[in-house]
């Protein structure tokens, strides 16, 4: 049956250059235009890891409907006939751990804005569709955090609802260098915006907040250098995978929304599919529903990983730490992060579906699965050669 879009309409096969295809969200995406679309997928990363199960040259029924081209955006000159072959760009491609943005903030600043600014060139210049991937941090800290402690107004959804187009962006001062990715993630979106302004630039800016799942990030020692350190999601997994105690970055009182990155996916197809929906637009893609502390994401995530492994929880399974000694100087923080969904309904009828409780399961059952046995291998050799 001919697959149609939200309008009706027939949608026409694409071939989608999407830079950065081979790391958490690029491999998901990958995943779901490979085997539930006709779309071809031209896939620009360093690494492939994460999407080699998907590049096998016989035997899947995609075979040869998504290329893997091994390129360094910062300096490949194939990047603007790759962009120039396509029909939309997809862009993936950052640094956004926030281990490095106050200990590399150069990186995280050429990385955010300067290596970007070629691939919105080529898309602007040759008149391609770009779906830029920005961030929820372009919002930074609430109003409401700015309130008394016992204002009232706090618990008015004004005061802490992120709104697209109506929400202030509020970052800390210039030496907490934690908000030099979030700052670069403004710019590039205001220089998109620009773009489509001036030169008719097709836009759509994806704002992700902490879609998380299976693949992300990787575990320090197995997958990843040993001093690594990934975001929360893999942080917290590999402190269960190794009988640690989870850390609790100043207490663990921040607040986020996490979405299962399969939830999240179907909204970034509905765009990559209804472009006349989706052009013009900056969408937050999130989970308002699944808000928690991170110290009741680390008290969730104990509890169902003790189901899934079958070993006891520590007597005392979490130990705060202060985020100076975690991250290092200059580190803050965003305090909550609620997604309003009112722009992603009205264009794309979307909603998130599953919950915090059935996507950590899932994702911890991937890990156990995954990682179990090689933690343990590892971690014997340790306790030999001692
Ligand atoms: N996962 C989330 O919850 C989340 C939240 C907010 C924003 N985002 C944004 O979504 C995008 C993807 O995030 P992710 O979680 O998949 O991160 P990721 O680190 O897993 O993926 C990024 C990929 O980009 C590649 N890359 C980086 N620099 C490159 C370069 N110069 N040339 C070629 N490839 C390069 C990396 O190798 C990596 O595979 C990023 O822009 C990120 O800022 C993600
Ligand atoms: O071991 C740990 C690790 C982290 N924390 C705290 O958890 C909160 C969430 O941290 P993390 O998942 O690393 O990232 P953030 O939500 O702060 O930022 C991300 O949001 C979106 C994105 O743009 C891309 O993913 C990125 O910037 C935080 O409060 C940490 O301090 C912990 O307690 N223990």
């Amino acid at each position: 049956m001919a697959r149609v879009d939200l309008d009706g309409n027939p949608i026409k096969p694409l071939t989608i250059c999407m830079i950065g295809a081979g790391g958490f969200i690029g491999s998901h995406l990958c995943e779901k235009l490979m085997s539930e679309t006709p779309h071809k997928v031209l896939a620009l990363d360093v690494y492939n890891d994460k999407i080699r199960h998907l590049l096998d040259p016989e035997g899947l029924p995609w075979n040869g409907r998504i290329q893997f081209h091994r390129i360094n955006i910062k300096h490949d000159s194939r990047l603007e006939g790759l962009i120039k072959m396509s029909d939309l760009t997809i862009n993936l491609a950052a640094i956004c751990t926030p281990a490095d943005y106050n200990t590399r903030p150069l990186d995280t600043i050429y990385s955010n804005f300067i290596d970007a600014l070629p691939v919105v060139k080529y898309c602007s210049e040759n008149n391609k569709r770009l779906i830029h991937f920005s961030t929820c941090e372009v919002y930074g800290k609430t109003i409401g955090c700015f309130l008394p402690k016992d204002s009232p107004l706090r618990q008015d959804p004004d005061y802490y609802v992120l709104k697209e187009d109506v929400s202030p962006c509020i970052f800390g001062p210039i030496e907490k260098q934690r908000w030099s990715y979030a700052c670069a993630k403004q710019l590039i979106e205001r220089l998109i915006y620009a773009e489509g302004a001036e030169n008719g630039l097709e836009f759509t800016i994806v704002r992700p907040f902490n879609w998380i799942g299976p693949r992300m990030d990787f575990i320090p020692g197995i997958d990843g250098p040993s001093e690594g350190v990934p975001r929360v999601l893999a942080c917290f997994s590999n402190a269960l995978l190794r009988r640690e105690q989870l850390k609790l970055v100043d207490g663990g009182q921040s607040q986020r929304t996490f979405i299962y990155i399969k939830d999240a996916i179907e909204a970034v197809l509905l765009m990559i599919e209804n472009p006349a929906r989706a052009n013009g637009h900056i969408f937050n893609v999130g989970n308002p529903n699944n808000e928690v502390t991170v110290r009741q994401l680390a008290e969730m995530m104990t509890e169902i990983y003790v189901k899934v492994s079958g070993e006891p929880a520590l007597e005392v399974p979490t130990v705060d730490i202060s985020s100076k000694e975690f991250y290092g100087e200059g580190y803050d923080d965003s305090d909550k992060r609620i997604p309003d969904m009112t722009i992603i309904n009205k264009q794309l009828g979307w909603n998130p579906k599953t919950s915090l409780w059935d996507l950590l399961d899932s994702t911890l059952t991937y890990q156990h699965r995954t990682y179990a046995e090689a933690i343990k291998k590892t971690m014997s050799k340790a306790t030999a050669s001692k």
